[in-house]
């Protein structure tokens, strides 16, 4: 085994390990959101919080993961707030390509409720932000949100296997559209979205 190739190694081992890190950070703030324990648990668990947290914070980075190629020549981002496996704020969503749009699973949990019983409507916004974006960098005209438009047709549940999809629909210079929807299995559409998606002139020297 070449001396590169042990280096990539251990750094994917890292990784794994942070975003396993993530996913218990994940089912910590559930359990947070839900506990019922009482006061003496709850300080328990702040100081024991609190030590994990001094832990992490002995040697920080200035920003998240970053975009970068993995071994399988795949992009990915881990610090990404909505796919990203190393960020806890993420799902974190898988999203495939497929049909001529996107698509992803998503099971909203307690965590992300806006009204009583139902998801926050900002959290469906940011999920339709990034399908739209993930079908215009797909349709080859990666941009950033220009503008976004929601409907909002039905409460989103959380606990509830539901569908998010995506299409791009048209490109005129820069700018680019697409359309998405988070669904129930069934078909039923919740909320559905529209959104401009700009090439920052930045991007392409422009
Ligand atoms: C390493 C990277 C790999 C990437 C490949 C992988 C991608 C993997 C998928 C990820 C999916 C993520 C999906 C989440 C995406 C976000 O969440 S992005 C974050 C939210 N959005 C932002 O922060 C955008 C902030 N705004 C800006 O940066 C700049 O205003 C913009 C939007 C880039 C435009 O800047 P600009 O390139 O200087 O454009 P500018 O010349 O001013 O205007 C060009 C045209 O657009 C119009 N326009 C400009 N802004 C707007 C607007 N807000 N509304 C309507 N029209 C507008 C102008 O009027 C103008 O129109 P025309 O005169 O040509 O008709």
């Amino acid at each position: 085994m070449s001396r590169m190739s042990v280096e990539l190694g251990t750094e994917e081992s890292r990784l794994a390990a942070l975003c396993a890190l993530a996913q218990q950070t994940r089912e910590l703030m559930d359990a947070v959101a839900l506990t019922d324990v009482g006061e003496d648990d709850l300080t328990a668990a702040h100081a024991a919080l609190t030590a994990v947290n001094e832990r992490l914070r002995s040697v920080l980075r200035q920003t998240p993961q970053p975009f970068e190629i993995a071994p399988d020549g795949t992009l990915r981002h881990l610090g990404n707030a909505v796919t990203g496996g190393a960020n806890p704020h993420a799902l974190p969503l898988l999203i495939e390509v497929r049909d001529g749009g996107v698509r992803a699973e998503v099971v909203f949990r307690p965590l992300h409720e806006g009204p009583p019983g139902a998801v926050h409507g900002g959290i469906s916004a940011m999920i339709l932000d990034h399908l739209l974006g993930q079908a215009v960098a797909a349709a080859g005209s990666a941009g950033m949100t220009g503008t976004l438009t929601v409907r909002y047709r039905r409460p989103v549940p959380y606990g509830t296997p539901l569908v998010a999809t995506a299409e791009y629909t048209r490109t005129e210079g820069r700018k680019t559209w697409a359309e998405g929807r988070i669904s129930l299995p069934d078909g039923e559409s919740l909320v559905e979205a529209t959104g401009l998606f700009i090439t920052p002139s930045a991007w392409i020297g422009a």
